[in-house]
């Protein structure tokens, strides 16, 4: 049986650490503040906003969510980007995905400001992330997949990393980070358009799935000894749980989990890291704009 990776435990020891990190800016002056929009009702949305703001305060951080109707406009959704960009006390500012489809979302996301833009998906960020610079806020699901392979020791190097999605968010800003200098993963990006999948996943030393499509890798399609990385969120209708839904990836686990070397499993893998990450990434922010002598909370 695959050996499970554990994205809880290592984000409660990356959160204690960051803790102390939080605990000596606030005793310099600086609380680091994340600040949340909402746009709509979306109950996933809502779970996942609400995770966001009491990671932060249980870090000592402040975390502030703000919820707009589903009919917002852009004028009036840039406008509350705008005053949290001016707001010396918020560090992070991110807008939650997906937005409604009136709503232009590259436009939105551009609109935060790079030195504030703690998911890392505005373009200046995502150039830098590019390039390797380490100026650059790297999305946080694939900030916390990287630092799940170094914390569980998987080896990277001259390694096959096929990576089965190809969004913006996840797939290729981590394509470019598994090959970069370091990790030196040779990567194959497939998609829905990918001819014959299994032929792909197959070849995987590591598989990362990020689709959103339950049961989309089946023990037939991977390799014994695979390292296999489960970034679905889909939700299963589920009389017994209290919920009415159980949480799955896109991975059938328990079959998958017979031939793999290790596996993530849903929940309690690479989600949490999404969370770890953002606290890392809101920390990056205040370290960064107390560097500049731009940051201060109002005392
Ligand atoms: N602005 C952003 N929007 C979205 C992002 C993002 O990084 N930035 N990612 C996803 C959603 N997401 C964070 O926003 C997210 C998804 C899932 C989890 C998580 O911890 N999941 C749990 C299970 C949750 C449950 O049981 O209901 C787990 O896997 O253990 C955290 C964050 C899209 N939008």
């Amino acid at each position: 049986m695959a050996r499970i990776i554990d994205g809880t435990e290592i984000s409660r020891v990356m959160r204690e650490q960051m803790a102390q990190e939080v605990a000596a800016l606030k005793a310099a002056g600086i609380t680091p503040g994340l600040s949340v929009v909402l746009v709509g009702n979306n109950p996933a949305s809502q779970a996942y906003v609400s995770s966001k703001t009491k990671a932060c305060e249980a870090l000592g951080m402040r975390g502030q969510t703000l919820n707009l109707p589903e009919n917002v406009s852009t004028q009036e959704l840039f406008a509350v980007i705008d005053r949290l960009n001016a707001d010396s006390s918020v560090h992070g500012i991110l807008v939650q995905l997906p937005l409604p489809a009136h709503l232009p979302y590259k436009a939105v996301l551009e609109h935060i400001h790079p030195d504030k833009d703690v998911d890392g998906f505005h373009p200046l960020n995502a150039g830098l992330a590019f390039v390797g610079d380490p100026r650059a806020f790297v999305p946080c699901t694939p900030a916390g997949i990287m630092e799940m392979i170094r914390r569980e020791n998987i080896p990277t190097r001259g390694k096959h990393a096929v990576i089965v999605g190809r969004s913006l968010i996840v797939s290729k800003p981590l394509a470019s980070l598994l090959m970069a200098p370091g990790p030196d993963a040779t990567v194959t990006l497939t998609h829905r358009h990918t001819q014959d999948l299994a032929s792909f996943t197959r070849q995987a030393d590591i598989l990362i799935v990020a689709v959103g499509k339950q049961n989309l890798i089946t023990a037939d399609m991977v390799k014994p000894g695979v390292v296999v990385i489960d970034v679905g969120q889909n939700r299963v209708p589920d009389d017994s749980s209290p919920r009415g839904y159980r949480m799955v990836g896109d991975v059938d686990y328990a079959a998958v989990s017979e031939k793999a070397e290790a596996i993530t499993p849903v929940p309690g893998g690479v989600g949490p890291m999404t969370i770890t990450m953002l606290l890392a990434n809101t920390l990056q922010a205040a370290r960064q704009m107390q560097a500049r002598g731009t940051s201060g909370n109002p005392r």
